[in-house]
């Protein structure tokens, strides 16, 4: 019988979204073995990890490559770039959460060419890459996307602090942005990674089409899209329970998570 091997991972940001991977790694995944993390407080992180029944070490960004084949990024993210550089240089794999920060950043694609490592882009905390995707294969005539939030996962954006939006004062559904989600990326860095996923499935983040709605009628972070194609028009919802971070939906740590254990999976479903 072929023995396979483990492929050792690595977390990079131990916030709401890296706590549940490294501990749903920890209770185990066939294939996978938590071997690094890398958080801003060291010791709250060793605090962390030594709970854990399998205790890691606690390592600087930098050195996450050197302790795993796949690396998680879920940091902020203008950490994107000093995390994914010498993990793509090494030729490895990364995960990629803060979507957004691709744009900025597309030498990343090249350091992958060049050495052989990949970015793997989870669904995160939207719905349908899979159809997406499929669509893309043919053509895709458009795509747009709304979202709502309630007022405290939208909070501090750039996009409202450069135009003076207190969403504290807002009392009924308001429209605060539409634009591309290029634009989106830039204004809304920590709240609309998924419109950038989203255009990266299916016609480019100059194409895709967003409107955001600071709505302090919802509780759920609320993404609805809609596409149109040469092979299917679809149109979809998901309602997103708030994490421990207002901005971040629970989903998001499990998409990746799932992302993680089809690396190994012998049948692996979806596109
Ligand atoms: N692709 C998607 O669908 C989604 C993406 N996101 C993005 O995923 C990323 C992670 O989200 P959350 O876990 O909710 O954020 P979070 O803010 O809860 O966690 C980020 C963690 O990174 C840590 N960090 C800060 N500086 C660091 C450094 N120098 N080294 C290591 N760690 C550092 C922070 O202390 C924090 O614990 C964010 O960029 C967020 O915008 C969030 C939701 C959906
Ligand atoms: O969790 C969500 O609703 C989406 C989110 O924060 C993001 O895309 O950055």
């Amino acid at each position: 019988m072929a023995v396979v091997s483990e492929s050792r991972v690595a977390i990079a940001g131990l916030g709401a979204v890296g706590k549940v991977i490294a501990t749903e790694l920890d209770k185990g995944i066939p294939g996978l073995v938590l071997t690094a993390v890398s958080a801003k407080n060291k010791e709250k992180a060793a605090e962390f990890v030594g709970q854990l029944e399998r205790a890691v070490p606690v390592v600087s960004l930098d050195e996450l490559a050197d302790h795993a084949d796949v690396i998680v990024e879920c940091a902020p993210s203008e950490l994107l770039p000093q995390i994914a550089a010498p993990v793509l240089a090494a030729g490895k794999k990364l995960v990629v959460l803060s979507v957004g920060a691709l744009l900025a950043h597309p030498e990343l694609r090249q350091t992958a060419i060049d050495n052989g490592g990949s970015i793997l882009v989870p669904t995160g905390a939207l719905i349908g890459l899979d159809a997406v995707v499929a669509a893309a294969e043919g053509t895709i005539h458009s795509v747009r996307m709304t979202t709502r939030k309630p007022l405290r996962g939208l909070a501090g954006a750039p996009f409202l602090v450069e135009n003076g939006i207190d969403v504290g004062t807002i009392t009924c559904p308001t429209k605060i942005f539409s634009g591309t989600a290029r634009e989106a990326a830039k204004g809304f860095p920590a709240n609309l990674n998924v419109s950038v996923a989203l255009s990266l499935a299916g016609v480019g983040p100059d194409h895709t089409m967003l409107e955001v709605w600071a709505d302090p009628t919802v509780t759920r972070n609320t993404h609805h899209i809609e596409v149109d194609a040469d092979t299917a028009s679809f149109n979809m919802t998901i309602e997103n329970i708030p994490s421990e971070n207002p901005k971040t939906g629970l989903i998001t740590a499990r998409s990746a998570i799932a992302l993680l254990r089809k690396l190994g999976a012998p049948v692996k479903i979806g596109t």
